[in-house]
C-alpha cells in the first residue's frame, strides 16, 4: 500500500516543526499506518486540530539527503525518555504543499546561514512528509544488556533507501537544514560532518558489555549520521596505545577517537599520541580530539562532558560533538625495571594523565577491590566505605606547588574562568589551540631536588587520602573535583588527614562525594595546584593513575596546559564540564 501525504513541517527556528497537515485526519489509514511504522510521537490517533506541533531540534538531526519523487530524507533522534535517545529515519515531501512564492522563499544561500544567527532565519518553510514504512524495525532494548539506564529502541539503518543527488530546490532545503544541524548553538562554530572516526571497542573493559554497547547504542547512530567507521576491539592491553603510537597518518585519517571503553583505553590512546615517532605526537594531541562511548564502570570522561553514563547520549554527542582543549598532567615516576639493573643509574619514566592520580583510601577502594569487579560501580563504593571507616593511614612526604589554597580564591578562579572563557570563547579556543607549551616538564622530573617554592604538606604521616585530577566526575556517581576547569592550567587537589576525622565525618563525606559538596567539609582540604610530588614512607598500598595501577613509589606530576583535546557537546565547549553547582 502507498503511503501519501499526512504531515506539514516547517524549518523554525529551532529545528523542523512537524505537524497534521491542515484538514487532514489522523485517524485516516494512511495515518495509523504511518504512525504505526514511524513512532513520531506525534502520531497518536486523535483529531488533527488537537495535536500540537513537534520539533525535531536541528542538534537532533542527524542527516538529511534526497530520495526519489522528490523526497528528503531525515535521520534523526528523539529523547525518549531522560538521557536515552532513539533514532529515527523518515522520508519528507518538503515540496508538494508548497505554492510557486514558498518555492522561490527557498532561494537563500545555505553557506550564509553558517554565519548567521538562527534570527536570520528566513520565513518558515512549510512541508509534508510521507512515511517509509517497511524500512523501519524494532531492535534489541539496551535493557537486554542488563542496563537500569536506558531504554532505547533503534530502528535499522536506512541503507536500503538509496540516496540520490539532489537538484535544485531539493539541494537547497537539504543544505539548509544540514548547515544549521551541523552548526554549533552560537551559530558560528561549524561542526564536522560525517566525521571519520577510529572506533576503538575493549570487549574486556568495564563489566564486559562494550561491544554490544557500541552495537545497540552507538553503531546506527554513526551509520545514520553517514559518518566514516573504522572498528578495531582492542586484543591485548596496550593495544589501542600501540595502535595510537603506530598507526600511519592517523593524524590525517581520522576527526576523532572513539573508546568503547572504561577510563583505561583513552589513557593508552594519549600515551600513545606522545609517543608517536613521526613528529605528529604533539599535533595529535591537541588535535585529534578523543571521546568515551562508556562501557566501563567509572566513565568519568563522558559523564564530565555529557552529564551522565548515558551511551545513546554520548553516541548524539560524538556526532555533533566539537573540539575543546583540555589539559593533561604529566606524571614522572622512576622507572622501576631499569632500576633493578645493576650498576643502572634511575630512569625516568614520564606518563600522561588526564583524569586522576589517587593514593591512599580511595586507591585502596577500586584497586584493591579488583577481585570484586563482577559487582560493578558498588565495588567501588563498598571499598570506600571500608577504607575510609578504617581510618587507615598511608605515611608520606607530599610538596606542593599551590595556586589557590583558600576556597573563596577557587571560588573566584572558577568564575572568572568560566566568565572570561564564555565572553571570548573563539580567542579562548584559539589561543588554546595556539599554545606552544611543549610537552616537557618544566618543574623537572620526580629525580631531581623538590623545587624550592613547594611546600611541604603538614602530618603527612597521617594522610588516609590523595586524590589529585582535571575532571569533576570520577564515576557517574562520585563528583571528585567540583571546581575542576577543563583547561585553567590547574590540578584540583583533594587531601584527607585520618586524625582530623571521626568516623561520623567520614561517613558524611563519602556520601557528600555524589553532589561535590564535600569540597566545603573544614576537615577537607581542596586546592588548586601547578604541580605535586608525593614520596611514600611505606611499600605497601596501591597508586592509581587514570584508574590504572602503577608502582606504589615516589611520582611527582605537573600540569600541561591544553595539551589535550576532546569531542564535546558544544554547549560544553566553552571552557567547563557539566554544570557542577560550584
Ligand atoms: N583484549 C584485551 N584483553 C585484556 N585487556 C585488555 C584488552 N583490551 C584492552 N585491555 C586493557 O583493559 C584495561 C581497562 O580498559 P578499560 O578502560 O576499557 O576499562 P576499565 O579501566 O576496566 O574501566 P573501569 O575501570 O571504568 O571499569 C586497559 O588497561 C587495557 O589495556
Amino acid at each position: 500500500m502507498e503511503t501519501t501525504v499526512l504531515y506539514n513541517a516547517k524549518v523554525v527556528d529551532d529545528g523542523l516543526e512537524i505537524l497534521p497537515k491542515t484538514g487532514g485526519s489522523s485517524g485516516s489509514p494512511a495515518t495509523k499506518l504511518f504512525s504505526c511504522f514511524v513512532k513520531l510521537p506525534f502520531c497518536s490517533p486523535q483529531p488533527a486540530s488537537l495535536v500540537k506541533p513537534k520539533l525535531i531540534p536541528f542538534y537532533h538531526v542527524l542527516w538529511v539527503e534526497a530520495a526519489r519523487d522528490n523526497l528528503v530524507i531525515v535521520n534523526y533522534v528523539e529523547e525518549t525518555s531522560k538521557d536515552v535517545f532513539t533514532p529515527f529515519s523518515a522520508q519528507l515531501d518538503f515540496f508538494s504543499s508548497l505554492g510557486g512564492d514558498d518555492v522561490q522563499s527557498l532561494s537563500f544561500s545555505t553557506s550564509d546561514m553558517i554565519n548567521k544567527e538562527p534570527a536570520a532565519m528566513p520565513d518558515p518553510i512549510m512541508a509534508t512528509i510521507t512515511a517509509k514504512p517497511s524500512e523501519l524495525t524494532l531492535k534489541q532494548s539496551e535493557e537486554s544488556l542488563g542496563r537500569t539506564n536506558h531504554l532505547q529502541p533503534l530502528v535499522s539503518a536506512t541503507s536500503t533507501m538509496a540516496a540520490l543527488p539532489a537538484t535544485g530546490k531539493q539541494a537547497e532545503i537539504i543544505n539548509l537544514i544540514l548547515a544549521r544541524a551541523y552548526t554549533a548553538p552560537n551559530g558560528t562554530t561549524p561542526i564536522i560532518r560525517r566525521k571519520r572516526l577510529l572506533v576503538l571497542i575493549n570487549p574486556h573493559g568495564g563489566p564486559g558489555r562494550a561491544r554490544s554497547i557500541y552495537k545497540q547504542c552507538c553503531e546506527q547512530f554513526l551509520e545514520l549520521a553517514r559518518c566514516d567507521v573504522t572498528v578495531i576491539e582492542t586484543t591485548h592491553r596496550f593495544h589501542a596505545l600501540e595502535l595510537a603510537r603506530d598507526t600511519p597518518y592517523i593524524y590525517d585519517k581520522y576527526d576523532g577517537i572513539v573508546c568503547c571503553s572504561g577510563d583505561g583505553i583513552p589513557h593508552e590512546v594519549l600515551n600513545g599520541f606522545r609517543a608517536r615517532a613521526d613528529g605528529m605526537g604533539e599535533a595529535c594531541l591537541r588535535q585529534l580530539p578523543i571521546c568515551q562511548l562508556p562501557c566501563g564502570s567509572g566513565n568519568s570522561m563522558a559523564v564530565s562532558v555529557n552529564g551522565s553514563s548515558s551511551a545513546t547520549k554520548a553516541a548524539l554527542a560524538i556526532i555533533k560533538g566539537v573540539a575543546m582543549p583540555i589539559d593533561l598532567m604529566l606524571m614522572t615516576q622512576a622507572d622501576e625495571e631499569v632500576k633493578n639493573q645493576e650498576n643502572s643509574a634511575p630512569v625516568v619514566k614520564e606518563t600522561l594523565s588526564f583524569l586522576s592520580q589517587s593514593f591512599g583510601t580511595i586507591a585502596d577502594a577500586d584497586l584493591g577491590t579488583e577481585p570484586l569487579r563482577w559487582m560493578g560501580p558498588t565495588r567501588f563504593t563498598l571499598g570506600a566505605l571500608y577504607f575510609t571507616l578504617s581510618k587507615k593511614r598511608y605515611p608520606c612526604d607530599v610538596y606542593v606547588k599551590y595556586r589557590h589554597q583558600d576556597r573563596n580564591a577557587i571560588k573566584q578562579h572558577f568564575d572568572n574562568h568560566v566568565q572570561n572563557t564564555l565572553e571570548n570563547q573563539q580567542q579562548f579556543l584559539d589561543e588554546k589551540i595556539n599554545l606552544t607549551s611543549g610537552l616537557a616538564p618544566k618543574f623537572g622530573t620526580v629525580l631531581d631536588p623538590v623545587p624550592e617554592d613547594w611546600e611541604q604538606l603538614p602530618e603527612g604521616e597521617n594522610l588516609s587520602l590523595l586524590y589529585a585530577g582535571k575532571f569533576p566526575y570520577v564515576s557517574s556517581d562520585v563528583m571528585m573535583f567540583p571546581a575542576s576547569l577543563p583547561s585553567d592550567g590547574t590540578i584540583d587537589l583533594f587531601v584527607t588527614h585520618a586524625h582530623k576525622m571521626s568516623a561520623v565525618q567520614s561517613l558524611g563525606m563519602l556520601l557528600s562525594l555524589e553532589d561535590g559538596t564535600h569540597a566545603n567539609c573544614d576537615f577537607v582540604q581542596y586546592s588548586k595546584v601547578e604541580g605535586y610530588r608525593l614520596v611514600p614512607r611505606k611499600n605497601a598500598g596501591h597508586l592509581s593513575i587514570d584508574g590504572e595501577s602503577f608502582p606504589h613509589t615516589p611520582f611527582q606530576v605537573e600540569i600541561l596546559g591544553a595539551a589535550g583535546c576532546l569531542l564535546v557537546p558544544p554547549e560544553v565547549s566553552k571552557g567547563k564540564f557539566v554544570e557542577t553547582g560550584f
